[in-house]
């Protein structure tokens, strides 16, 4: 509904000054408006020679408590809400004799930047929690119909433009615009101090668990964790400040809103493709060691691709308890492979697909030594566009700099992955729980008459991990405890078995060992018998996949046909 929006008296109250001068002068000179202004602001137009009504004579209350109350009363807030098309309301307005206020310019305390500064303290942070400026911008901006409010110093040209031309009032338009930005900046500032208090909780929980073991996984311990599973988890968990972050609550019940504050982490020179803008921003409860968290030792500025592909491989490598390295090419792990130390891991990793490793990321779940950076710097000439790991050995980051365009990142440790995953679609957000491969296999079940060795069952648990970083339809063949062949993304799931078991034949073409003694994994059921038929004719001689077919009677007795063992784990791991 149209009101008078004429500007007759505006209520000014900023922590960032810039400009606020020459908007006050202007709305006193050019159109007689009265202002109204708190301790610091009323003091700076004073001094450039502008009249103020200091706040506690507007209210007839005193500025008190350190300035935690100021503009906080109902003559601001009555000034600011009264309907001027309600004749109660006006009424009202001149009983308890309150002046209208036709306009707000307000920007908050400087929480955001004083976070930002490692050495604030926690009582000088909460101290930086500005109330009254977000009460009186959310009650000028819900009376947008007759009140202009201006949260950005940006705005105030435009304001006065519009007051110039219609004659001192500004356009119904514009205060709507005006009134989105105030709620868009509430609901990130309040964000930014939920997180904020998030990561007090998290610290505090992390110092807390000093003495944890830091492993979650089937096997030996991570010599480089920092965080134990349950102190990682909860610290995702314990952000009570924000619930839609709370990854358990949520995953209990999926909160009806979700405002995330992200903060931009780097601009990026384009998107996945040349013409597309790109940034890259971390989300709040981001874990210590994410991709989010890593620091650029050298190399050229990361790319938009550079980041997905080195999430994925970071994001796989980081399932492995023992020494494990991956090379990933394109979202799949060309490469990978599990050994008794880092560079055997990175060699046997390189050897399984060196023709798609040209150009990949190199993910190790270990400190990174001189030797494996000679290896695939000097004796494989890998070009390598993404290299992360924990961390790396002085000689090995002095052998890197003769690579200056590599770009090396350091996690300064491996824990678990920030919980909660988003990922948009046209016009909407898919939010879901991380998916991590940390079932108990004292669940798992042997539905074949023959049970896996020792050693095929080591393989299907290397195997059944690298396969949850494989693209669906996911197949891994592996080969003493390295993923040999690959069947990525083919939209059925016999085609990605061939291409698996051709990958795998190739791989031990190349290498001169036998092509036998393969096991398989699938991240999802077989739903005919046919795709074990294939895993047969190509040696494979064991086999761990969800199970779950109206089929599996047939694929079980399949196996039972060729001799081979199969593994049902009743968890599916799907990556689209
Ligand atoms: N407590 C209050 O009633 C109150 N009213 C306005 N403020 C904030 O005080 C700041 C301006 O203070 P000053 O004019 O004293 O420099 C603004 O950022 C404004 O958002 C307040 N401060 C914090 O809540």
């Amino acid at each position: 509904m149209a009101q008078d929006a004429r500007i007759r008296r505006a209520l000014i109250s900023v922590t960032d000054k810039t400009g606020v001068v020459d908007f006050a002068r202007e709305l006193v000179e050019a159109h007689g408006v009265e202002i109204v202004s708190t301790g610091g602001t009323a003091r700076v137009l004073i001094e450039a020679g502008i009249p103020v009504v200091p706040i506690e004579e507007f209210t007839g209350f005193p500025e008190m408590m350190d300035g935690r109350v100021k503009t906080l009363h109902p003559k601001v807030h009555g000034g600011l809400l009264a309907r001027r098309d309600l004749p109660a309301h006006m009424e009202q307005v001149r009983e308890h004799e309150i002046g209208l206020i036709d306009l707000v310019a307000v920007n908050l305390y400087e929480f955001e930047r004083t976070v930002a500064d490692p050495t604030t303290s926690f009582a000088d942070a909460i101290e930086h929690i500005d109330i009254g400026g977000p009460s009186m911008l959310r009650s000028a901006a819900k009376n947008a119909d007759a009140v202009t409010v201006v949260v950005d110093p940006a705005d105030y040209t435009r304001v006065l433009a519009e007051m110039a031309k219609y004659a001192g009032a500004t356009q119904l338009a514009t205060r709507r615009q005006l009134q989105a930005k105030v709620y868009a900046r509430t609901a990130a500032y309040d964000a930014a101090i939920a997180s904020y208090l998030a990561e007090q909780l998290e610290q505090a929980d992390a110092s807390a668990a000093t003495t944890a073991s830091c492993c979650t996984g089937i096997g030996t311990e991570h010599a480089a964790c920092s965080v134990d599973s349950a102190s990682a988890s909860a610290a995702v968990a314990a952000p009570a400040a924000d619930s839609s972050l709370d990854a358990a609550a949520w995953a209990a019940a999926p909160a009806a809103e979700l405002t995330l504050s992200l903060t931009m982490q780097q601009e990026l020179r384009y998107g996945e493709n040349p013409h597309q803008t790109a940034a890259f921003y971390r989300l709040p409860g981001a874990s210590a060691h994410s991709l989010a968290s890593a620091h650029q030792i050298q190399g050229k500025e990361l790319s938009y691709n550079n980041l997905l592909d080195t999430d994925a491989a970071w994001a796989l490598v980081r399932e492995f308890n023992e020494p494990a390295c991956v090379v990933l090419k394109h979202q799949n792990p060309c490469g990978s492979a599990v050994a008794p130390d880092i560079t055997t891991a990175y060699d046997r990793a390189f050897a399984c697909d060196p023709k798609s490793a040209f150009g990949g990321i190199i993910a190790c779940n270990r400190e990174v030594p001189l030797e494996l950076v000679e290896h695939f710097a000097d004796v494989n000439k890998q070009f390598v566009e993404v290299l992360i790991a924990p961390s790396y050995t002085p000689e090995a980051l002095e052998r890197l700099k003769r690579r200056q365009n590599l770009r090396v990142l350091a996690t300064g440790g491996v824990d678990t992955p920030t919980e909660m995953e988003f990922r948009s679609v046209d016009g909407g957000m898919l939010v879901q729980t991380v998916d991590r491969v940390d079932e108990d296999v004292a669940n798992f079940s042997v539905p074949t008459k023959r049970q896996p060795t020792d050693s095929e069952l080591a393989d299907l648990l290397f195997a059944w991990r690298v396969c949850k970083g494989v693209k669906s339809n996911a197949i891994l063949i592996a080969k003493d405890q390295a993923g040999v062949g690959m069947g990525p993304g083919q939209p059925n799931r016999v085609d990605s078995a061939l291409l698996a078991c051709t990958r795998a034949e190739d791989t031990c073409e190349r290498m001169g060992v036998e092509a036998s003694g393969f096991v398989c994994a699938s991240d999802a059921f077989f739903p005919f018998r046919d795709n074990v038929d294939v895993l047969a004719e190509h040696d494979v001689t064991a086999i761990i996949q969800p199970g779950g077919s109206k089929r599996d009677d047939e694929c079980i007795a399949a196996c039972d046909e060729h001799g081979i063992a199969m593994v049902f784990t009743g968890v599916r791991h799907f990556r689209h």
